[in-house]
């Protein structure tokens, strides 16, 4: 039931700020945790990857296959646009206006809509998918959520094969034809590349290069040949987590010394 995950940093920057409240916990009953150490698990430790990469580049395909294989909660930000866009909210004709432009929505709004999914999730493990698209939603998710991604996957797709999945994807969607996704490729060359070198300059990108190399249907690899290459990179740096039962250890070890 106690089992919240953490990483190293964040345990040590936990020790100093929450030292007295863990310390109460431990000595009390260490089996349980009370609910405030409890509730600060859940609000302030989220592990989370965002994933990057162009419209159609298989960004969706593969968060589905990671979050199975790793159960990890799937964010799909255009998923909750979609989704707010047909709830009647006030927001709903702004979002499709934008959408069918290809233009990307406010920050504040998207944050929100991730803010909420992440805080009702019962996970911990979460993927944001397609989001960053700006460097302006990068700033707003940092100071509305108050922390940065753990790790970044980018998914760079040659254009040509980009456009024909998007016109072939068959979902319905106000953004899949030729005119939008022409914009969607202006966008994500302009604004959203951006966002992806911020992260390959702090270290935190794994950048997935889908070349004609595999010589597959489109020339990028199979979905479960690009997929063998994540389960690499995710299984690493899952290992980054840690479970509560770790971090009862370092505190106890903390209070002997
Ligand atoms: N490796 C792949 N090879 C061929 N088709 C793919 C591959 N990955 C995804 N697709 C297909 O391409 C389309 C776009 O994939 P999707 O995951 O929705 O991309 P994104 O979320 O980045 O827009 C979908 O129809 C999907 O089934
Ligand atoms: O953080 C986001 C994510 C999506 N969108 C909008 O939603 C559309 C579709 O996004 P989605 O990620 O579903 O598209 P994909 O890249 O998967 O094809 C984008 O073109 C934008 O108009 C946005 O404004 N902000
Ligand atoms: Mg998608």
């Amino acid at each position: 039931m106690w089992r919240r995950l953490t990483s190293l940093s964040h345990l040590r920057q936990i020790r100093r700020a929450d030292e007295l409240k863990i310390c109460q916990a431990f000595c009390t009953d260490i089996t349980k945790p009370p609910v405030e150490a409890e509730s600060h698990y859940r609000r302030n430790s989220p592990f989370v990857a965002f994933v990057l990469g162009g419209p159609g580049s298989g960004k969706g395909t593969q968060c589905l296959k990671i979050a199975e294989t790793f159960g990890f909660e799937h964010i799909g930000a255009g998923d909750l646009l979609r989704k707010e866009m047909y709830s009647g909210s006030e927001n709903g004709d702004m979002i499709q206006k934008l959408m069918k432009e290809g233009s990307i929505a406010p920050s504040e709004v998207t944050v929100k809509l991730i803010k909420k999914a992440i805080e009702s999730a019962e996970n911990r493990k979460f993927l944001i998918d397609g989001f960053p698209r700006s460097e302006e939603n990068r700033m707003a998710y940092e100071r509305i959520v108050g922390a940065e991604p753990n790790f970044v996957l980018f998914f760079d797709c040659p254009e040509e094969v980009m456009v024909k999945r998007v016109l072939n994807r068959n979902e319905g969607r106000v953004d899949d034809n030729e005119h939008t996704v022409k914009e969607r490729l202006k966008v994500y060359k302009g604004t959203t590349l951006p966002v992806v070198n911020h992260y390959a300059k702090k270290g935190k990108l794994y950048k997935f290069l889908l070349t004609d190399k595999f010589m597959q249907v489109d020339g990028t690899g199979t979905q479960e040949e690009i997929f063998e290459r994540v389960v690499d990179i995710t299984d690493t740096l899952q290992k980054q987590v840690i479970g509560i039962e770790d971090v009862e250890c370092a505190v106890e070890k903390y209070m002997r010394m």
